[in-house]
């Protein structure tokens, strides 16, 4: 049985008749296919993800939800069966998902692009913290309490979100979660770190308009017995061969995430 995400802070969403994702009871999520070579080329990194046990370390692969091939299901907009990426639900294990959507990169487009798409990107790019940063929210929900639930703000505030406004996130997820209340951020610290070394040195991907989900669990033990924080990849609509070359794009935004987080007081650590 198919129902949409409960928990999805971003993207295309299943929303009033649109084509988005859906979830089913087994911990699967279904991503609608894009029509054009969006669709193809997603289908083809996790394809190529999959088969390349040369090329990506088991350890990193970790860092991907799990990939089942493609399925066609019942589209979520009426219009019948259309080809879906079959993925792990990267949340179904947790009790109260806390989630930030980071897309990574000071640009989001890529260099093969046609001249109207860069300027949308562009225009988009400038218009939030992807130049000044290198990266910006897309999304988020963050469980504040029983009776408050959660935070989850709209599109059109994420949207403005100013370099102020993304550091008062970070604390806001800081001060909400327990398991993230140290030094570490609850194990997402050495995550972040451990990706960062793979793209110091993997030249097979250039990973564009790319993100990394944050995942944090608001209650105290979740049932999975997955670990309090995740950080998982997602979106490679974008992605093309690195043709030997670092992904210098992906490593400076992921390199700016790191900083900016580290510079987030954790409130017990011992920074000044
Ligand atoms: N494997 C997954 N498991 C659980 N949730 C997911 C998964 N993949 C994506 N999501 C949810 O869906 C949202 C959008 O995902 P994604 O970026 O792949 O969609 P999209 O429509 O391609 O987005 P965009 O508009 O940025 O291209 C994410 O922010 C996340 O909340
Ligand atoms: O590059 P693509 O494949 O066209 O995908 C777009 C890209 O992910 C943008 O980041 C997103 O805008 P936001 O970052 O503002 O979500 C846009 O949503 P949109 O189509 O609703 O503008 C997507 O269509």
């Amino acid at each position: 049985m198919l129902k949409f995400p409960d928990h999805q802070v971003a993207g295309h969403q299943a929303l009033r008749g649109q084509l988005g994702p859906q979830i089913d009871e087994s911990g699967r999520f279904y991503k609608p296919l894009q029509q054009d070579e969006r669709g193809s080329r997603e289908a083809a990194f996790y394809n190529a993800l999959l088969h390349s046990n040369t090329k990506v370390k088991k350890q990193i692969l970790r860092f991907f939800p799990a990939y089942y091939g493609t399925q066609n299901i019942e589209a979520s907009d009426g219009s019948g069966l259309h080809p879906h990426l079959v993925l792990q639900d990267v949340v179904s294990d947790y009790v109260k998902p806390c989630i930030i959507d980071i897309k990574i990169g000071s640009r989001t487009w890529y260099p093969q692009a046609s001249e109207d798409y860069v300027a949308k990107c562009l225009r988009k790019d400038r218009g939030t913290t992807t130049v000044s940063l290198g990266f910006r929210i897309s999304g988020l929900q963050i469980y504040q309490a029983e009776n408050s639930g959660y935070w989850k703000p709209d599109r059109n505030q994420i949207h403005k979100f100013t370099v102020d406004d993304v550091r008062s996130v970070f604390r806001k997820l800081i001060s909400s979660n327990q398991s993230v209340c140290n030094s570490d951020y609850g194990g997402i610290f050495p995550q972040l770190l451990e990706l960062k070394s793979w793209f110091e040195d993997q030249t097979d991907f250039h990973f564009y308009s790319c993100s990394i989900l944050l995942i944090y669990d608001g209650e105290s033990e979740n049932k999975g017995g997955n670990p309090h924080s995740m950080i998982k990849l997602i979106d490679f609509a974008h992605v093309f061969s690195g043709n030997d070359v670092i992904d210098h794009n992906f490593l400076g935004g992921l390199c700016s995430l790191i900083k900016f987080i580290s510079d987030t007081p954790a409130i017990h650590s011992t920074k000044p």
